[in-house]
């Protein structure tokens, strides 16, 4: 395991907004096949945090690499599922074709055969395929969610990101939603932000918090926190266990 790519590094990041002091002084990393959590209360700075590691914010200090790159190089690489998608309900748009949205910028004309098949492949990893055709305004919101997810998985992403993945979600489409992702752990690196500061998806295998600020800063940092499996088939978040942001979870991974 020694040899696993590190996926996403910070190295003592601060970003600050004019008026305001975000992140200051955040070292954390995670490698390639890994399954994260990235937690925080609402407004600590997990949006902005996802807009540094998609390139679209810069640090004012620090250092970010994303899949050995500047995250401006490598966010190609990324597949992101957003909380929402705003879509106009009388626009007549199949699931198929949202989901092919995501190869966009990778497939010119004449590749309409290739997009098709990998457009139903995504849709085969969601367990959606029997939709394609169907409108996308008829769904609900539990399938639209996980035909985000077939968008993002379209272009077949080094890293799978995903915003507040359940939020709104019966039980039934997350227990679905969680199952997709089981499929993907381990071959993808995911990614997943949350405001839910008590318990991640047991196939969660390490969590960072947006935790209080170190002493003497403005901004808060990432914090490492410890995981137990809850009876129930989630993991509870161990906010007085503290590991370095920097500790692998398994030896031998770290470097
Ligand atoms: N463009 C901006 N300019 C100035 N301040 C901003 C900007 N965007 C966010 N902020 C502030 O930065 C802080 C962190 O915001 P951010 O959206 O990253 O938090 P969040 O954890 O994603 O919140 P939520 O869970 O509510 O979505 C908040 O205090 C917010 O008001």
């Amino acid at each position: 395991m020694v040899d696993v790519p590190i996926a996403l590094q910070f190295v003592s990041v601060s970003f600050s907004y004019p008026a305001l002091d975000v992140l200051e002084d955040v070292s954390f990393h995670f490698h390639s096949g890994e399954f994260i959590a990235l937690v925080g209360p609402n407004g600590s700075g997990k949006t902005t945090l996802l807009k540094l590691i998609l390139g679209l914010e810069q640090p004012q200090k620090g250092a970010i690499t994303l899949l050995g790159q500047n995250p401006k190089k490598s966010s190609s690489l990324i597949g992101y599922v957003p909380q929402h998608a705003s879509y106009d309900p009388t626009f007549p748009i199949t699931v198929q074709e949202v989901v092919r949205m995501g190869m966009v910028a990778s497939t010119g004309r004449g590749q309409r055969k290739q997009e098709l098949e990998q457009a139903l492949w995504a849709l085969e990893q969601v367990e959606l395929a029997h939709l394609a055709s169907r409108s996308y305004s008829d769904l609900s919101g539990g399938q639209r969610r996980r035909v985000l997810v077939a968008r993002a998985l379209c272009a077949k992403p080094s890293m799978l990101i995903l915003d507040e993945p359940a939020a709104n979600m019966d039980k039934e489409s997350e227990r679905r939603l969680y199952a997709t992702l089981a499929n993907l752990k381990g071959e993808t690196t995911i990614l997943i932000v949350t405001h839910d500061m008590r318990q991640v998806s047991d196939l969660t295998d390490r969590v960072f918090c947006i935790d209080a600020h170190k002493q003497g800063k403005v901004g808060r940092t990432v914090v490492q926190h410890a995981l137990e499996d809850y009876e129930d088939g989630t993991k509870r978040i161990l906010h007085d266990v503290r590991l370095s942001g920097d500790q692998c979870q398994k030896e031998g991974l770290d470097g």
